[in-house]
């Protein structure tokens, strides 16, 4: 389908919608469990949501053997090594205007913590939407002190240091089961991560909107009958 929305326009409404609602019109359009990471891909805490165009890497498990080292100096240069050629990504990222891309690593679920509360920091501050690791993090608490928006398949102390190598950057990867192509539309909330292609993404809200709006009105009477409040879940589109 032709896009009519500037990239702004359908993030703003993306961003109001649940994955559920995007996920029944995901369904609506015959594209049922297409985009759909596995329910091992979680978010370090609950609450993170977000929505953005896929920025991909690839990291590889290592040829390589790291050397053990004599000196604290040694180590330093020999993980500086094994940095500038698993974190070239990152490198592309500094090069870059990455405002509202999600960072969408495959490392094929291997554990490294290839996202840390150093990393993640930067990519907030470069004004990423989030970041989507098949694979690990770690510092997980700081980063969630941080309030750095990371889902991934694995939390872990290691680093990819003398683990992993470049596999790629911006090319299309396996993430949690999903084939990403840069430039996806990547959607995350408490319930799990959906990828949709952009040429479809409209289509997708259109539903989505007319689903999330029959369920505010049938959550509505129903905390009517409850003499409760409505939380403010029902006020999304305010
Ligand atoms: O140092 C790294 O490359 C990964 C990490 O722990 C961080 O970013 O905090
Ligand atoms: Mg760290």
């Amino acid at each position: 389908m032709a896009t009519t929305m500037t990239d702004k326009e359908l993030l703003a409404k993306i961003r109001k919608l649940r994955l559920a609602d995007l996920s029944d019109g995901m369904d609506a359009l015959g594209l049922v469990n297409v985009g759909s990471m596995s329910t091992e891909m979680r978010p370090l805490r609950p609450g993170i949501a977000f929505a953005g165009f896929a920025f991909t890497a690839k990291l590889v498990p290592s040829q390589r053997k790291g050397q053990p080292c004599k000196t604290v100096e040694e180590y330093f240069e020999a993980n500086g090594e094994w940095c500038s050629d698993a974190y070239s990504f990152s490198r592309q990222i500094d090069k870059e205007d990455v405002t509202d891309r999600v960072l969408v690593i495959d490392m094929g679920g291997y554990p490294g913590g290839v996202l840390g509360s150093d990393n993640m920091l930067h990519y907030k501050a470069k004004g990423m939407a989030g970041a989507v690791v098949d694979g690990g993090c770690r510092d997980s608490y700081e980063c969630n002190l941080e309030e750095v928006d990371v889902f991934c398949t694995k939390r872990t102390f290691h680093h990819v240091s003398f683990r992993m190598s470049n596999g790629g950057i911006n090319v299309p990867v396996e993430c949690a089961g999903v084939t990403v192509n840069p430039g996806d539309v990547i959607c995350a909330d408490d319930d799990g991560v959906l990828v949709i292609p952009r040429d479809r993404a409209e289509e997708v809200v259109e539903f989505a909107i007319a689903i999330l709006e029959a369920d505010q009105k049938a959550r509505a009477a129903k905390y009517k009958v409850l003499g409760m409040e409505p939380d403010y879940t029902l006020n999304r589109f305010a």
